[in-house]
C-alpha cells in the first residue's frame, strides 16, 4: 500500500517541481498530508451531492422511466369499501352476460372494449398500472371517461400474485380479456427489459392465476400482427410460419402464443389469441405514426416517412377501433368454457388464433396524404430508409377464419376512421380535453 502510494507521490505534477525536491521523505509526507485533506473534504462534497440528488429526486419525478421500477411501485388495494367497488364493477346486468376482467383497461383498446362490454350489460372490472411509456394523462382521462359508466379500473400489475388472486377471490370472472402489454415495436431495442416483464412475465403470472381459479376463466388476449414477421407470402394468413420475428416484441408475442398452448394443454384453458393489425381511432395511443404525424404536421415539423430499399412502399394494414372491438366482442361470445378445476385438467379445452386486419393495407405515404386533408395542413416530409429496428415492409391480413368463426366483417375504411380520429384529436387537445373526456 505505501509503496503504491510513494509511487503515486513521485510522479511530478510538473518536471520543475521533481527538481527542486531536497528531502524526498518530508516533501512527501507534506504533500500526502494535504492531499489527504484535500481527498477527504473532496468525498464529502461528493456524498452532500449525492445525498441531494437521492432526497430531491422522487419529488420531482414521481413515476421513474425504467419499467422494472415503475413495477416496484406500490399500488393501494383491498379493504371492504374496495371489494364493493369491485363487486359493483363485475356485476352482470343483462340476462346471459359475462363478467369480465380487462386487463390494460385504461390503454386504447382496453378502454374502448370495456366501454362496449359495459353498454350491452356485461360485468366489467379494469386492471391496469398506468406507467409512463406515454402521457399518463391519456389513460386518466380514458379511466374517466369509463368511470362515468361504471366501469372501476383497479390499479396494479398483472405481476402482482396476490392482488389477481384476491381479484378471483371476490369475482367469479367467467372471461379475461387480457390486453396489458408492453407495447410499440421500435420502443424494444430502447427498453428490451419491459417487453419481458409484462408481455412474457406478466403473461404467465395472470396465466398462472387463471388456471388456480375456480372456475377457470376463458382468456382472450392480444398478440400481435408482427409475428408473421419476415413473412413475405400474402395476405398473412394464421397457417403461415411465425418463426421469424423482426422484433424483441414481435418474439415476446409469438412467446405469449407458445405459453398460451402450454396452458390450454397442462390445464385446459380456453385461450383465444388475436393477431391485431395496426389498431387506430379515437383515444389512441401517442407513440403510434397515425398519432404522432397529426402532432407533428400540425405543429409545423417535419415527419419521417420510412419506404424500404429501392423506394418499395412501406404499408401497414390499418384497422379501425371499432372493427376490432367487434372482433375482441365475438372471440369473448364464442369462447368456450375452461375445462380444467382446481389446477388440473378435466378434458382437452379450445385454443385459437385469429387475424383481426382490414384486409386492405395502405402505404404510409397515403396515410400522410389523408390527414394531410383532414387537417388541412401540408406535411414537411421526410422520406427515410426503414431503419433496421424492427420495422417490417408491410402487413396485410387474411380475416377468412375470423370472419368464418366469429363473424368478423371489418367496416370501416382507412379515410373515414381517420376523420374520426382527428375530430377527436382536435376536440381533445384544443382545450377540450375536459368535453372529450
Ligand atoms: O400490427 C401490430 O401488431 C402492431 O401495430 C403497431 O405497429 P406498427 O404497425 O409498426 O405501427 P406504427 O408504429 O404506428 O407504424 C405505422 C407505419 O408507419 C411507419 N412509420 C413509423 C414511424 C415513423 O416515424 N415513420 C414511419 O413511416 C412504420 O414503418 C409503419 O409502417 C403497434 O404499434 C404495435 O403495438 C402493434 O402490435
Amino acid at each position: 500500500m505505501s509503496k503504491q502510494m510513494s509511487h503515486l507521490d513521485n510522479i511530478p505534477s510538473t518536471p520543475g517541481k521533481f527538481k527542486m525536491d531536497k528531502s524526498p521523505y518530508i516533501h512527501n509526507r507534506l504533500r500526502w498530508h494535504s492531499s489527504l485533506a484535500k481527498l477527504t473534504f473532496w468525498s464529502f462534497m461528493f456524498l452532500g451531492l449525492i445525498l441531494i440528488f437521492f432526497f430531491r429526486s422522487p419529488s420531482s419525478n414521481p413515476l421513474p422511466q425504467d419499467p422494472s421500477r415503475r413495477s416496484l411501485r406500490t399500488y393501494n388495494w383491498g379493504g371492504p369499501a374496495w371489494e364493493k367497488r369491485v363487486r359493483s364493477s363485475a356485476r352482470i346486468r343483462s340476462r346471459n352476460g359475462i363478467s369480465v376482467l380487462v386487463t390494460g383497461a385504461a390503454g386504447f383498446v382496453g378502454t374502448h372494449v370495456s366501454a362496449a362490454l359495459k353498454r350491452r350489460g356485461d360485468g366489467v372490472l379494469g386492471l391496469d398500472n398506468f406507467n409512463d411509456y406515454y402521457d399518463p394523462s391519456l389513460k386518466r382521462a380514458r379511466q374517466a371517461l369509463l368511470e362515468r359508466s361504471g366501469v372501476f379500473i383497479v390499479e396494479g400489475d398483472i405481476n402482482d400474485s396476490a392482488l389477481l388472486r384476491k381479484l378471483f377471490e371476490v369475482v367469479a370472472f367467467t372471461h379475461v380479456m387480457h390486453l396489458a402489454a408492453q407495447a410499440g415495436v421500435r420502443y424494444a431495442m430502447e427498453n428490451p427489459g419491459s417487453y419481458v416483464h409484462s408481455n412474457i412475465a406478466g403473461f404467465v403470472n395472470l396465466l398462472e392465476v387463471c388456471k388456480s381459479a375456480n372456475p377457470q376463466p376463458a382468456i382472450v388476449w392480444a398478440s400481435s400482427s408482427s409475428v408473421y414477421g419476415l413473412n413475405t407470402k400474402v395476405p398473412f394468413s394464421e397457417r403461415d410460419r411465425t418463426d421469424q420475428p423482426a422484433s424483441l416484441y414481435a418474439a415476446t408475442k409469438k412467446a405469449g402464443e407458445e405459453i398460451a398452448h402450454t396452458y390450454n394443454h397442462i390445464y385446459g384453458l380456453s385461450l383465444t389469441g388475436l393477431r391485431f393489425f395496426t389498431v387506430y381511432g379515437p383515444w389512441g395511443r401517442p407513440d403510434m405514426a397515425y398519432f404522432f404525424f397529426t402532432r407533428d404536421i400540425l405543429k409545423g415539423k417535419s415527419i419521417s416517412i420510412f419506404e424500404a430499399a429501392n423506394h418499395g412502399t412501406v404499408a401497414r394494414d390499418f384497422t379501425y377501433i371499432d372493427d376490432i372491438v367487434k372482433g375482441c366482442l365475438a372471440a369473448l361470445d364464442t369462447a368456450e368454457k375452461s375445462t380444467g378445476s382446481g389446477g388440473k385438467k378435466k378434458g382437452p379445452a379450445q385454443l385459437r388464433v385469429f387475424n383481426l386486419g382490414n384486409t386492405s393495407p395502405v402505404p404510409v405515404s397515403d396515410l400522410v396524404s389523408i390527414l394531410e386533408r383532414l387537417l388541412k395542413v401540408n406535411a414537411k416530409r421526410n422520406i427515410m430508409k426503414l431503419p433496421r429496428n424492427g420495422d417490417v415492409q408491410f402487413t396485410h391480413a387474411n380475416i377468412s377464419l375470423a370472419q368464418r368463426e366469429l363473424g368478423y366483417k371489418p367496416s370501416t375504411d382507412l379515410q373515414t376512421g381517420l376523420k374520426k380520429f382527428v375530430r377527436w384529436y382536435l376536440s381533445y387537445y384544443s382545450g377540450g380535453k375536459k368535453a372529450a373526456g
